[in-house]
């Protein structure tokens, strides 16, 4: 790691050493021999995925998985004794050393890659000039020059700004600091955080409160998950309070307790932890946007890009988080590898681009939910009543069999034509997350319903439903 960067110019430049420039940046070098540097100003690489999204978000999943599997076991015949209560601060610090080995492992990568990993904060100075600041508080500056800049600089939680002492509050970030487990705590917001970090706490043991705008959670899935996972979601236990109008201020201290209050004739409620989870916006504070020109969202301070990861200034792209199109790990990875194909590779490759319809996406939810395509009523609004033919289940998976609560399995494919092509298949129920990459190829090839059918079914499994609907 260099405390500043080794050179004066390079190929191409890449400010933001998370998932899409990663991507975009090993690839430059590695096949095509660019001279390329990224610029990270955390201080440690792999962005938000690494550091405070996916990773960490997934080993606290495994976790919650195992509580649940814990519990389940008694009904499978082990009488399992717990002596002593999850214990998170160990857990939390495994889980940190985790991540510290695999800042280390992306370091290697770059080196092994020959991409110059520059520790800095990267600011545009002009289409060609980024000046960088040292973070080791030596204040040192220094401008260089790139041929082409990338950036890829991510997004940041949001708290509200109308809500009184909101910020005694944390958000997915402060949820990966956490050094005990809190015996009471609320999330505000319907989203995939709020979602999946509810599940996580509720299942390791914490009364856990999700305060939501509207009647169900997730309300940009199909109706059928939202439903299915909001009625479970109350049944296993998390408080769910619906319709709920901004609180009217937040009182107590950071480190706990906290009164939420909700305005006239109901009364606060007392919790250890608040957590926000009502989006994210673009990380574009410093960056000099403004200096060279480049055009944001109005509304919403994204960087505007076009289906190429152009932006409106010559030989400067973005992508990832930034552009708020699709904010998933694998969409920037996927965008940046296809911008360094199209830009340094060969002739054949010059119209390279992320296709961004169909992708698939989970929610690690409890179960979990797989989505990928249009919801039943988007594709109703596309295509008309006439066009559009569903076909769902709901069933009880046979892991529950030996158990008495059982959870929920509910399958949905949204067929369009009279080829019944499929174009959305939402799926909800143990295992989901590792059956919809699968499906998401056939989907990307174009399948219909017949070509479901036409795969012999695998027994017994859950994904067997989805070729057997009628
Ligand atoms: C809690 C949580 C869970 C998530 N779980 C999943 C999941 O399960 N699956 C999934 O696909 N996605 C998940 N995501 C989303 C995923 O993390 C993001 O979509 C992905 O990390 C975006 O990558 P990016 O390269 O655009 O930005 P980032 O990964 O955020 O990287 C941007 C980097 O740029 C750096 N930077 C910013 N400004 C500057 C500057 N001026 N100079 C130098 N460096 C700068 C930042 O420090 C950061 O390291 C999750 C997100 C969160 C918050
Ligand atoms: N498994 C994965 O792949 C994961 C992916 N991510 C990515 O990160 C992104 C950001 O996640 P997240 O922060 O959950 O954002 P989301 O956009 O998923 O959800 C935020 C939700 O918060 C609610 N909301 C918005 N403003 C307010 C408000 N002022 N008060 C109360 N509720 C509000 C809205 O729901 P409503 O309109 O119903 O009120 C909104 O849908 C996701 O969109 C996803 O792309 C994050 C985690 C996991
Ligand atoms: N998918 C498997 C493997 C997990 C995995 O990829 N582990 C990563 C952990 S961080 S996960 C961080 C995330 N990686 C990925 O999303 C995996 C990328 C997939 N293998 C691909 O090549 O497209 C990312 O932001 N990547 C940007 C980049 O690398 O360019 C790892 O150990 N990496 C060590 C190594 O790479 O040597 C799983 O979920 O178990």
């Amino acid at each position: 790691m260099a405390p500043i960067s080794r050179s004066e110019e390079y190929d191409f430049l890449v400010i933001g050493g998370g998932s899409g420039g990663l991507g975009a940046a090993r690839r430059a070098a590695s096949r095509y021999g660019q001279k390329v540097a990224i610029v990270e100003k955390s201080g440690r690489l792999g962005g938000t995925c690494v550091n405070v999204g996916c990773v960490p978000k997934k080993v606290c999943w495994n976790a919650a998985f195992i509580a649940e599997t814990i519990h389940d076991a008694a009904g499978y015949g082990f009488k399992l004794e717990q002596k002593e209560p999850f214990d998170w601060t160990s857990f939390k610090h495994k889980r940190d050393a985790y991540i510290k080995r695999l800042n280390a492992i992306y370091e290697r990568n770059l080196d092994k890659d020959s991409v110059e990993y520059i520790s800095a904060h990267a600011s545009l100075l002009s289409p060609n000039e980024v000046v960088l600041k040292a973070i080791d508080g030596s204040n040192e500056t220094k401008t260089i020059r790139a041929k082409k800049i990338l950036i890829a600089t991510g997004g940041h939680p949001q708290v509200p700004s109308t809500v009184p002492g909101a910020d005694l509050g944390i958000t997915s970030d402060g949820f990966f600091d956490i050094e005990t487990l809190p015996k009471r705590v609320a999330l505000v917001g319907a989203g995939y955080i709020a979602v999946e970090l509810a599940g996580i706490f509720n299942a390791l043991g914490s009364e856990t409160h999700l305060f939501i705008r509207g009647e169900t959670v997730l309300r940009k899935f199909d109706p059928m998950i939202q439903e299915v996972l909001t009625n479970h979601y109350e049944k296993i236990g998390i408080k769910i309070h619906k319709n709920s109008k901004e609180f009217d201020k937040v009182e107590g201290t950071s480190s706990g307790p906290l009164l939420l209050h909700r305005g006239e004739g109901e009364l606060p409620i007392e919790v250890d932890t608040l957590l926000w989870a009502i989006g994210r916006k673009p990380l574009v504070e410093g960056l000099g946007l403004e200096t060279v020109g480049i055009k944001t969202s109005a509304e919403t301070g994204f960087i505007q890009v076009d289906e190429y990861q152009n932006t409106n200034i010559e030989n400067i792209y973005a992508l990832g988080d930034v552009c708020g199109k699709v904010e998933l790990t694998p969409v920037a990875i996927a965008a940046g590898r296809r911008l360094a194909e199209r830009l340094f590779g060969p002739e054949e490759f010059s119209t390279r681009k992320l296709n961004y319809d169909n992708i698939p996406s989970v929610v690690f939810a409890h179960p979990e939910i797989g989505t990928i395509g249009m919801t039943e009523p988007e594709a109703r609004v596309k295509y008309g009543d006439n066009d559009v033919k569903v076909y769902k289940t709901s069933f009880v998976a046979m892991y529950y069999a030996m158990l008495e609560n059982k959870g929920p399995t509910s399958y949905k494919l949204v067929c369009v034509g009279p080829e019944e092509r499929v174009v959305g298949l939402h799926i909800l129920g143990l295992g989901s997350a590792e059956m919809l990459q699968g499906f998401g190829v056939a989907m990307k090839m174009g399948a219909t319903k017949e070509d479901f059918d036409n795969c012999v079914a695998i027994h017994p499994t859950s994904a067997e439903e989805l070729v057997t609907l009628t």
